[in-house]
């Protein structure tokens, strides 16, 4: 090869940054599990385009999935992207898609699949006109977690004006919608936390009724006080012991919808947690739980995001990101996370 030739090939010659599954987490996840890679990326082929991240999420789901990731394995997960080069007329250069593209900073896509195996996603799409909204609620309230609160709650929970509604993680990116939702449609709304600064945060922000710091060891008592009549609708994010404790105070007829179960993704999924029996307190009240993944309204997606779209533009639904700086913090911003550092969507800022 000439030495011209051979220098432009350099100059074009993508290096990507990785994660790659170091060691499988044992209990909470450690910085040094997850370990950056470079890789050099191939020119593109006809149907290809090239992305570069701009936001990456982080996810509750890594944790409890990444078992399922065989050792040196890229970690899992969506981010928005800049397409910098194409040869896909449906994926231009200059726009931003939303891929399944995992931790990395560079993707090679064709716009069918993800780069990884690993969990139902959506194929990868081009980032909606949202106006003068950042682009980065694609990865929240107008992405994948506002659809798992918009459809999760109103679908599963079909709650009535005037119901009290409960919800953990309800400071986090998904629990923090359905309050608001529900607050929406003219329910009361209690959020379940792990601090009272977030509890007064979602008062003073989203418009909750009371909340209850599952923290303290006065539960109960606090359930009391905030419900004393009891709970319509449950959207629970955590499970383990704080929902039987809920469903304990559940109304007849109430209705769970079953979104999460952060408390237990630390755990080895072979030996979950024990806690108390709740089905007679089901059975007695007639409670219907049901669980589900978003994927199950993968089809009525654009309808959930075009409408917590318009409920942000009315400032109906407000929200928050808590924000990382940085590709090289992932796996702090993701640990964080799962320590309850957050309020709102957890993300990182390339
Ligand atoms: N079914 C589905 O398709 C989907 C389900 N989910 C689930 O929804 C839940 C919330 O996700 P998301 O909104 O993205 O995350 P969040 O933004 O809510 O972040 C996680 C929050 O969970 C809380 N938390 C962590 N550990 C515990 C614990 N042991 N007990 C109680 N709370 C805990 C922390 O808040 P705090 O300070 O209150 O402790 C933390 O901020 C998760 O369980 C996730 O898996 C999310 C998306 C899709
Ligand atoms: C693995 C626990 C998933 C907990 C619920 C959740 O956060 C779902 C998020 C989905 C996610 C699916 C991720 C893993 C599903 C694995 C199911 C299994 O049997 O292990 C991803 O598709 C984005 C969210 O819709």
């Amino acid at each position: 090869m000439k030495n011209g030739n051979y220098l432009r090939k350099l100059s074009k010659m993508v290096v990507a940054r990785k994660y790659v599954l170091a060691k499988h987490f044992e209990g909470a996840p450690k910085e040094s599990d997850l370990k950056i890679v470079e890789e050099e990326l191939p020119p593109l082929k006809d149907g290809e385009f090239l992305a570069e991240a701009v936001y990456l999420s982080v996810d509750p789901y890594m944790r409890a999935y990444a078992y399922k990731l065989p050792l040196g394995e890229t970690m899992v997960g969506t981010q928005i992207a800049k397409i910098t080069e194409s040869k896909n007329k449906n994926f231009p250069a200059g726009k931003y898609v939303v891929g399944k593209f995992d931790w990395r900073t560079h993707t090679i896509s064709t716009g069918d699949t993800g780069t990884n195996q690993g969990p139902a996603s959506h194929p990868p799409y081009i980032v909606p006109d949202f106006g003068e909204l950042p682009l980065s609620y694609a990865l929240g309230v107008l992405g994948m977690p506002g659809t798992t609160a918009y459809f999760g709650f109103l679908e599963i929970c079909q709650p009535k004006p005037g119901e009290t509604v409960i919800i953990t993680a309800a400071a986090g990116a998904v629990g923090s919608i359905v309050g608001q939702i529900a607050k929406i449609k003219g329910c009361r709304v209690i959020g379940v936390t792990g601090s009272n600064e977030k509890g007064q945060y979602l008062m003073d922000n989203f418009g909750f009724d009371g909340y209850v710091n599952y923290k303290c060891d006065d539960i109960e008592q606090q359930l009391e006080k905030v419900a004393p009549e009891g709970i319509d609708c449950y959207f629970d994010n955590v499970a383990g012991e704080i929902s039987s404790k809920i469903i304990k105070y559940m109304k007849m007829f109430g209705r769970i919808s079953v979104c999460g179960s952060i408390s237990s993704y630390n755990t080895n999924v072979n030996t979950p947690p024990k806690v108390s029996c709740v089905q007679l307190h089901m059975l007695r009240k007639q409670l219907r739980m049901q669980g589900f993944q978003n994927y199950l309204f993968y089809n009525r997606s654009f309808e959930g995001i075009n409408q917590n779209l318009q409920w942000v533009k009315e400032g109906k639904l407000k929200y928050t990101e808590t924000v990382t700086q940085g590709f090289e913090n992932m796996t702090k911003a993701f640990i964080e996370m799962l320590e309850g550092k957050n309020i709102g969507k957890a993300i990182v800022k390339v």
